[in-house]
């Protein structure tokens, strides 16, 4: 990279925005604040140069917009506003110029702040090697090769087999710690290998694997992947963002950690759970990598394993709760919709119940949120149900739904099911509800067995089972006895029935045709309670959403096997086909990653500002219909992810036809063909051929 920034360059700069373009081939130096007027005309034709961005103290990784935004005549970073600003030397004390899109505040800097000197530069030679955005390792050609001054940094080899380098992994973490450093390397590469084989790779990078490098974070870790958040940040959020080498954000995915996957608090090591997500979000929903923002705040954990842990990389301290968590988040919301603005979407993850209804409740009407493990899990559920009726028939008043797990997942599918349901009957939302029963439990992670509240446990005659790390205090199903002692998420369940304890009971009291294990907790659909579910429905729907695999409520092949092959049956983590009495069983994946980078997508592109619960629905609608007749066939509720693209495009659209109804979009005027927009707007890993 020839090093160039404005720091070291400002007096050149601010005298002269085009000055620097006799000096060198491809040498240029933007400060943020100056956007393209610092650039010459020919440098803002130059299709496809390796442009980075860093900053005097950034990490040198030199990330960021590149070739897009010099391609495109916009600054990079994307900010469409330093355009037209009028440049540095005009108000050189100003505190005006700039105004809402000074987002680094280096337009409105007087002269004795502190601004960090962001620059643009090109990068070639060794450091172009070492730029994931724009590497192609052996891809370069002989005169890429020439140009950019690789001669001798690469072997002669052009090609490389880097699926079959993958595959000598057996152990499924190896591939995962391969795969990141591949992202690490050339993220191009590591997009397309992950489209192009999308079905093997989904289970490395996301869900299951994804919870063992959470697990195991702290001593796999080698580069920070994302921005982290801690309470030692509080009151210099904006600062940290601003540390971000990336100027136009379009989706946060955040979490705290507290309850990642079934696997419960994994305090600052949740961070690969947001990196994963985000991944998807690329390269199943088409959103820029650059427009990506992975956050963990931390404020703490309570799992002393981790506590005790040399290897922790988060903040040893029991997890900050009340007034001090809702300030630390309330800076973060505000921050964020500072620095990037209305339509920047955050998506909450993996959030304990408590917190996950909470912050959904108060920043939904202010900002552009939504809480994938409450709403996209619903939306993915919802979908796979609409198309198991394909299968069982019926419409979805005339089904009984028992919930194993009451909270987030289960009752955000309860109500999205019931809100549908009353779509489609006009009947109030209240008595949809009554067709839907929810068994709560409680789960504890072994550290917090002596909280355990004796009294709730025997006031509900409860079931205490322990598996190896947790304790799992199944209360009983939801009734109207219970309200007044039932969390308020809950209390809209508390339907008309005498108390029963233990999910076999409530399965044959209540007859379920459809049973959904949202408990974050394995195994809890026993033999029993498949042949109960077996011996009063022809086809019982079973879907077992727990994640990772290890908390699956039931295997496909036990749901198979003990239903004698007549289960309609998904899980959240993926399982291989089943060979039962001579037949092939291939089931489906009820995970949100159907969802939410389409969802994402489709209101991106629609610049919506606030996400309704009709888009969910919307979603849903657009997934279910992607499931063919040939699917049908398999005994499959859900398309494969192999076509995931063409999904996220309808899904997409859908979600944004619906944002545009709503008065909620903002890119005007709409698009006529959404599905053909969304197509266009979707990043495409192929490599760019530098001149
Ligand atoms: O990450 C996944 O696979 C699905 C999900 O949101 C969860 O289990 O919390
Ligand atoms: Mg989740």
């Amino acid at each position: 990279m020839f090093s160039l920034n404005a720091f070291s360059r400002s007096g050149l700069l601010s005298s002269s925005p085009y000055s620097c373009c006799e000096e060198s081939k491809s040498l240029f130096a933007v400060s943020r604040g100056g956007g393209t007027s610092s650039l010459c005309p020919s440098q803002r034709n130059a299709a496809s140069s390796a442009v980075v961005l860093c900053s005097a103290g950034s990490n040198g990784r030199g990330v960021v917009a590149g070739e897009r935004t010099v391609t495109n005549s916009k600054p990079a970073m994307g900010s469409t506003a330093t355009e037209s600003a009028p440049a540095l030397e005009t108000y050189p004390e100003s505190n005006v110029c700039g105004a809402a899109e000074d987002v680094y505040g280096d337009d409105s800097a007087i002269a004795e702040q502190l601004v960090t000197p962001w620059a643009v530069s090109v990068a070639s030679g060794y450091s172009l090697l070492r730029d994931p955005r724009h590497n192609k390792g052996l891809a370069f050609n002989e005169k890429e090769r020439d140009a950019h001054y690789l001669r001798g940094l690469l072997p002669p080899a052009c090609e490389k087999k880097i699926m079959h380098n993958l595959r000598q992994y057996q152990v499924p973490l190896q591939r995962y710690m391969a795969m990141m450093d591949l992202q690490e390397r050339n993220e191009r590469l590591f997009y397309k290998l992950l489209m192009d084989n999308v079905e093997e790779l989904l289970p490395i990078v996301y869900t299951p694997t994804v919870g063992e490098a959470c697990q195991k974070y702290g001593s796999i870790f080698k580069r920070p992947q994302g921005l982290y958040i801690s309470l030692k940040e509080k009151g210099k959020i904006l600062e940290v963002l601003r540390n971000w080498p990336e100027r136009n954000i379009q989706v946060i995915v955040v979490t705290d950690g507290e309850r990642i996957l079934g696997l419960g608090d994994l305090g600052c090591q949740g961070m690969g759970i947001p990196v994963g997500k985000l991944a998807l979000y690329t390269a199943l929903g088409g959103v820029r990598p650059s427009a990506c923002l992975p956050v963990t705040i931390d404020v703490g954990t309570n799992n002393e394993e981790l506590l005790n842990d040399e290897f922790y990389i988060g903040l040893r301290q029991r997890r900050a709760t009340g007034q001090e968590y809702a300030e630390l988040m309330d800076e973060f919301m505000s921050a964020v919709k500072q620095t990037y603005g209305e339509k920047v979407l955050i998506q909450f993850e993996d959030f304990a119940n408590h917190n996950a209804f909470e912050l959904l409740s108060k920043y939904r009407s202010t900002h552009l949120v939504f809480n994938d493990d409450i709403q996209g899990t619903a939306s993915v559920v919802l979908a796979g149900l609409v198309a198991a009726l394909k299968l069982v028939g019926g419409t979805l008043a005339e089904h009984t739904f028992l919930f194993l797990g009451a909270g987030e997942a289960g009752t955000g599918i309860a109500e999205l099911i019931a809100l549908e349901m009353s779509k489609q009957t006009k009947a109030p939302l209240e008595e949809s509800r009554k067709k839907i029963w929810l068994v709560d439990s409680k789960v504890c992670v072994n550290h917090k067995f002596g909280a355990l509240n004796t009294h709730t446990m025997y006031s509900f005659s409860a079931t205490l089972c322990i598996h190896s790390h947790m304790a799992y205090l199944m209360q009983g199903l939801i009734v109207g006895s219970r309200k007044e002692s039932l969390q308020h998420f809950k209390k809209p369940w508390a339907h008309e029935h005498e108390p029963v304890k233990g999910l076999l009971d409530a399965v044959k009291a209540i007859k379920p045709t459809v049973l959904i294990g949202s408990s974050g907790v394995g195994k809890t659909f026993t033999k029993e309670v498949v042949e109960a579910m077996a011996s009063f429905n022809e086809k019982p729907v079973i879907l077992a959403l727990s994640n990772p695999t290890s908390q699956s409520e039931c295997t496909a092949e036990e749901a198979y096997v003990w239903s004698k092959g007549r289960a309609i049956y998904a899980s959240g983590s993926p399982f291989g086909p089943v060979e039962y009495n001579g037949k092939t069983f291939v089931s489906g994946q009820a995970n949100n990653a159907y969802i939410f980078p389409g969802l994402g997508l489709g209101l991106v592109i629609s610049g919506a500002i606030r996400v309704h619960e009709d888009m969910l629905l919307a979603a849903s609608e657009a997934l279910a219909e992607q499931v063919t007749q040939e699917n049908f066939e398999k005994g499959l509720i859900y398309p494969p992810f192999s076509n995931i693209r063409k999904i996220s495009a309808h899904i997409a659209a859908n979600v944004a036809a619906k944002a545009y109804e709503l008065g909620l979009a903002t890119r005007l005027p709409r698009p006529a063909n959404l599905v053909k927009y969304a197509e266009s707007c979707m990043y495409s890993p192929n490599y760019r051929s530098y001149r």
